[in-house]
């Protein structure tokens, strides 16, 4: 088999998909059409330097300016369902067998959606994809740096009641440079205190610090990204040995310049480590990106081995929001396709 065909069918996960970063051109012209909004053009292709990230983005900053196209077609039911569903069904199309899918509920209620309501529709959508495509999904709902306390905790409270019922765990996103992590403590006690799972994006922006105060003061479980833990050896050194995944996604990382060029991306030496890396998309539609070409990259740029790649797979496995019994089912699954691909030992 040749390698990109293997890399195409090997069963795959993604713990780290944005809902509003994965939204199809095709799909932007049909919700404008039926909602009545004006376009900048009406092809998918003239859409997609309105939703997508070039060579020349320079920052977070930069990256997190092309969501404010999207999101203003994401404001009622029947779009966060939509949206939702499709997402599944990209998955699906890259043989992913398990999809986490985060979004922020209060970026999505200008048309007077509520944020319970916000969460029921994303989880309504993504179990109706979970149907028709036998991806087994996670939603994560994201508290933002840019709000209020207040906001935040209202994203914390309503996720609360969907927890054991589609909802797997809170988030905390946006510009992560601009806004002191401090801020979020009381409500990440708020999660901790209704026993909800909690992950946090942490050092793409800033330093390792954001990865000590995420772990040590907000209780995260797992962080998203964590490209800048190289910057201190202690802190790796405690994510290490309290086995807190990283949710790398290498094609966004570059693009947000979390570091300088793929020369410096340290995700073989964090695999080296010992860490718990896992490979993830951010946001298929901004980053130009699907979870095959993440590790098609990785291969091409860093020589990554099919045993290596297998295991960077099952990581995420591994770092799943999943009950213990349905993480033993997806994982035997997994083995069984793989061993029938050759890969297995
Ligand atoms: O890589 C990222 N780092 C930080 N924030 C992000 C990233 N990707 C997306 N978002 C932010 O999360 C919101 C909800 O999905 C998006 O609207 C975007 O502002
Ligand atoms: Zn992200």
């Amino acid at each position: 088999m040749r390698a990109n065909d293997l890399l195409a069918r090997l069963p795959k996960v993604d713990l780290h998909l944005h809902l509003d970063g994965s939204v199809k051109p095709e799909t932007i012209l049909d919700l404008a059409r039926r909602q009545g909004i004006e376009l900048p053009v009406y092809d998918k292709d003239g859409l997609i330097p309105h939703m997508r990230v070039g060579e020349e983005c320079g920052s977070l900053i930069e990256y997190l300016s092309k969501f404010d196209f999207t999101t203003r077609f994401l404001q009622s039911a029947e779009a966060l369902e939509r949206v939702a569903y499709e997402v599944v069904e990209q998955s699906a199309e890259h043989n992913c067998r398990y999809v986490e899918v985060r979004f922020a509920p209060q970026l999505h209620k200008n048309n007077g959606l509520t944020v319970e309501e916000t969460i029921r529709h994303v989880v309504e959508g993504m179990k109706r994809g979970q149907r028709d495509f036998g991806v087994r999904v996670g939603v994560i709902a994201i508290c933002m740096r840019n709000h209020s306390c207040e906001s935040n905790l209202e994203v914390i409270e309503a996720a609360a009641k969907y927890v054991g019922k589609g909802l797997v765990a809170v988030d905390l996103a946006g510009d992560e440079a601009s806004y002191p992590p401090e801020c979020f403590r009381e409500v990440f006690a708020e999660s901790g205190r209704l026993g909800i799972p909690v992950t946090i994006h942490a050092g793409e922006a800033a330093g390792a610090m954001n990865v000590y105060e995420a772990v040590t003061n907000l209780g995260a479980v797992r962080i998203g990204h964590g490209v800048r833990l190289k910057e201190s050896r202690s802190i790796l050194e405690m994510v290490k040995d309290r086995r807190i995944p990283l949710e790398m996604c290498p094609i966004s990382n570059i693009q947000t310049k979390a570091v300088s060029g793929w020369e410096a991306y340290p995700i073989r030496e964090y695999l080296e480590q010992g860490l718990v890396v896992t490979i993830n998309t951010d946001n298929p539609s901004v980053s130009g990106t699907n979870i095959t070409n993440e590790y098609r990259v990785l291969a091409d740029r860093f020589g990554f081995t099919t045993p290596e790649l297998v295991k960077l797979i099952m990581n995420g496995v591994d770092a799943a929001f999943m009950e213990d019994h349905d993480k033993l089912s997806l994982r035997r699954e997994m083995e069984e396709e793989m061993s029938s691909l050759g890969v297995l030992n």
